[in-house]
């Protein structure tokens, strides 16, 4: 008993070791088996969902509060040693009644943690989602606020750049403009300076000319003169040539004279002045002479040589010769007069030059003035178009720029908007940011509350783990149920003799089943024995807890043993087809995904893998292979080598080539379960078998991890379908049947030693005896629970393979029990199974 009571924790840590080192997924890796999902099975299909009622379990016990030291106590309690077996099981059946008592007060507990839990998560749920809904639109509203803030404030910067560069312009264009100004400034100034110069040059110039104008009327009237004094000196010239002429005949005419001289001589005296004077006038040659020849010719000779005024004077002087000396200085004052109006001429000759070239310069200097000053008239041409152009562009960028604050203006009248809205709106966010805060606050004290639950969940799901696992401890790590299905229409015609009774004492009700044979009735008693009136209902009630153990993470072996057609196969898969005939199997499995579900609620995570194989002839036949090869006796050995069973150092059993499949609802195993029941038919016809000559295997692997509470569990649900324990007597056949009836029946024995073995916690157990239990190894023995049904007809004319099953099933009762083995009639060979 030491072992049966090793806690739940130790369990839990084994198991914790077990999962760790295959993390969900057991049954992948290096190994050959093969693993699928569901929708790989079903051809690529998930099946469409289901409507029906979920199958009813549990029992009814009355409701008293249990304190945990109550609970403690119950758990510790033990048996007095000097008990004698009536009162050991009377304390045992109040012990397991008030352990009932208490896990029905634990499920209430459960249930109402569950409750609360459920009502703390909505209203957490609600107040998330209110949360959420009032911070989403918190979000949508400010993304909204900042995405108009951002495009304002992009505009805004946008405009500001835009005003700055024009700024710049403008300011560029008021420099430009303030420089052509100036610049207009100083060629104005320079056109006056020059305006000023060049109407001075002008004055200058007029004066000039004037002077110019004089000069040359000054000049004219000199060559005039001039021309005047040559007319003059050509007639002078001609006069003297004239005179020259009138010498020369008066040259002639003074040898005529000089011939008369000796003639007038004699007037000597008288002459003697005038010779004098003629002597005189003789120093002045020319007029000298005149004078002379004048003298010595008279007047009419001087007349032909002088003109009119000469003429007039020489005859003057002839008339008055003392005149003639007023006439020769008349003479030399015109010669010197005209040489010095020839000076005067040649002076302001001179002067006129300079007058030239003064005006010459004068006129070169009023051009240069007048090209600048047309240079400068050019220059303030273009000054003033380049400063009409900077005017009409001042003037539009000045247009630019009150436009430009305009919008300013208008933006920062927007943006003064928005941020009145921001303001507003940041308001109403801290109001509800505020209301969140509020919120929470009382999601934080709602999930501490909700974890403070979950805590106590999971607290009270470790101790109904452990009660549940002491009570099936209690009851009985390998337990034998009994069922005798009704009579059928077929089964011993004729015959009314009643073979199977059930005793009605209060010792052995419901547990007690009596057999008559021959007269003589053999008496059994089991954990349960359930009459043909039982329904399936009836039988899943009472193995649910089980089904719970594969959940909590223990592994599970429901085995169905007895004789052909004492309801194996009706009890295990039952009709699929009727609600109420549904078998172990399919209930089960709906157990198994409810309690999922539920269990999802309070954090696990459950992986579910389902295989399903027949052993035939001691050779392992994959029912849910895609490969649909057929199972051929011939190569038996080959599909023995190919199915090679391995168990590891985690309690883990391995067998190559398996299909295993990933299933998440029940209605996927019973999908499977059709598809393995095909297979198997198609095999059975094949091979002309019988359909109770193999054993079927049901194996579901369960795995759960709860991360919020780090446990991990790996339970596994092996559902088996025994093949018929046929007499070889019965079977009457011979030859490859009469083999495999021995087959089956060493399958079988090999069954019982290792299921008695266990009960008896036997060192040696053989396993290795048969395919079957080497197979089952890991799922049989220490914290494994191992339950037999042990299937009885009513049928008068089996009642000798009745007896038989009820004989083996009784004793691996009893042995389990504690009774000693002489009370239960054991011999170490009745450990077998003797059949046939
Ligand atoms: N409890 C029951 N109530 C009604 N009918 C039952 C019951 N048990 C078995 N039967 C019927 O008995 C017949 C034989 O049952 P079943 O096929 O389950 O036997 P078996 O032990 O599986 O036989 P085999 O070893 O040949 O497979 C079936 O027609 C089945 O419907």
């Amino acid at each position: 008993m030491q072992r049966k009571s090793s806690s739940i924790d130790e369990v839990s840590i084994d198991k914790r070791r077990g999962i760790a080192s295959t993390k969900m997924a057991p049954n992948t890796g290096t190994r050959t088996q093969t693993r699928q999902a569901f929708s790989v099975v079903n051809g690529g299909q998930d099946l469409p969902p289901l409507s029906g009622p979920p199958s009813n379990f549990g029992s009814d016990c009355g409701a008293i509060d249990f304190t945990k030291d109550d609970v403690d106590a119950l758990l510790n309690e033990k048996l007095k040693k000097n008990l004698n077996y009536r009162e050991k099981n009377d304390k045992m059946i109040d012990f397991i009644k008030r352990l009932k008592q208490c896990i029905k007060w634990f499920l209430q507990l459960e249930a109402n943690y569950v409750e609360e839990q459920e009502k703390i998560r909505q209203l957490l749920e609600l107040a998330e989602k209110k949360c959420n809904d009032t911070e989403s639109m918190m979000k949508a509203k400010e993304d909204e606020l900042n995405s108009i803030i951002m495009e304002l404030r992009k505009n805004l910067e946008a405009l500001q750049s835009k005003f700055a560069k024009e700024e710049v312009d403008r300011v560029e264009a008021l420099d430009s403009l303030a420089r052509e100004r100036d610049l207009r400034l100083a060629a104005e100034k320079l056109q006056a300076s020059l305006s000023e110069d060049l109407r001075r040059s002008q004055l200058d110039n007029a004066s000039a000319n004037q002077k110019i104008q004089s000069l040359n009327d000054t000049y004219r009237r000199l060559q005039e003169f001039n021309t005047s004094l040559h007319q003059w000196n050509t007639r002078l010239q001609s006069d003297l040539e004239a005179t020259n002429t009138t010498l020369k005949r008066v040259q002639e005419e003074k040898a005529a004279v000089v011939e008369n001289l000796s003639i007038l001589r004699g007037n000597f005296t008288s002459l003697q002045e005038q010779l004098n004077l003629s002597r005189e006038i003789h120093h002045v040659p020319n007029i000298k002479k005149w004078s002379l020849i004048a003298l010595r010719k008279g007047p009419v000779t001087l007349r032909w040589i002088f003109d009119g005024h000469l003429y007039h004077t020489l005859e003057k002087m002839i008339c008055d010769l003392p005149m003639y000396i007023g006439w020769s200085v008349t003479l030399d004052e015109a010669i010197k007069q005209k040489e010095a109006l020839g000076s005067e001429a040649s002076r302001l000759r001179g002067n006129l030059q300079q007058m030239r070239e003064d005006r010459d310069r004068k006129l070169a200097q009023v051009e240069g003035l007048q090209s600048e000053v047309s240079k400068y008239k050019d220059f303030t041409g273009k000054y003033t178009a380049d400063l009409e152009t900077m005017s009409t562009k001042t003037v539009k960028l000045e247009s630019t720029c009150s436009d430009q604050s305009e919008q300013i203006r208008r933006l920062h009248e927007q943006l003064a908007s928005a941020q009145q809205k921001l303001q507003l709106s940041d308001l109403s966010a801290m109001e509800t940011r505020s209301e969140f805060e509020v919120n929470k606050a009382m999601i934080l004290e709602l999930k501490s509350r909700l974890a403070d639950a979950d805590l106590k969940i999971v607290e009270g799901e470790n101790v109904r783990k452990k009660l549940h696992n002491t009570i099936l401890e209690l009851k009985g790590n390998i337990r034998v149920f009994c069922r005798v299905r009704p009579l059928l229409s077929d089964d011993g015609v004729g015959n009314d003799v009643k073979v199977v009774s059930f005793p009605t004492s209060m010792e052995a009700q419901g547990r007690g089943i009596d057999l008559s044979q021959n007269g003589q009735k053999h008496s059994f008693t089991f954990d349960k024995v359930f009459v043909p009136d039982n329904s399936q209902e009836d039988v899943f009630v009472e193995i649910s807890q089980l089904v719970q153990s594969a959940l909590d993470g223990y592994k599970v072996c429901i085995f169905a043993y007895g004789q052909t057609g004492s309801g194996k196969t009706y009890t295990m898969m039952g009709n699929p087809g009727l609600l109420d005939q549904k078998g172990l199997i399919p209930r089960s499995l709906e157990q198994v995904f409810q309690t999922k579900q539920m269990l999802e609620a309070q954090g696990w995570k459950y992986e579910m893998q389902v295989s399903m194989l027949e052993i035939y002839n001691e050779a392992i036949r994959d029912l849910l292979s895609a490969n649909k090869s057929t199972f051929d006796a011939s190569r038996v050995e080959t599909a023995a080598k190919q199915y090679t069973i391995k168990h590891d150092a985690n309690g883990n059993t391995y067998v190559s080539d398996l299909t295993i499949v990933d299933v998440r609802s029940s209605r996927e195993v019973s999908y499977l379960l059709e598809r393995a029941a095909q297979s198997r038919s198609v095999g059975k016809t094949q091979m002309n078998e019988q359909s109770s000559r193999s054993h079927f295997v049901f194996t579901l692997r369960i795995v759960g991890v709860n991360e919020s509470t780090d446990q991990q569990v790996q339970g596994v649900l092996n559902l088996i379908d025994l093949a018929g324990s046929e007499r070889l007597s019965k079977s009457g056949s011979t030859g490859d049947r009469l083999k495999e009836t021995q087959a089956i029946n060493k399958s079988l024995s090999s069954l019982s030693d290792v299921i008695f073995a266990l009960a008896k916690k036997e060192e040696h157990v053989p396993f290795r005896n048969s395919k079957l239990t080497y197979l089952l190894q890991p799922c049989l023995g220490g914290d494994s629970k191992t339950l037999m049904f042990v299937n009885v007809s009513p049928d008068p004319a089996s009642v000798g393979e009745s007896l038989c099953s009820l004989r083996f099933a009784a004793r691996v009762n009893a042995c389990e029990i504690g009774i000693p083995r002489r009370q239960a009639n054991l011999r170490s060979s009745d450990s077998r199974l003797s059949i046939g």
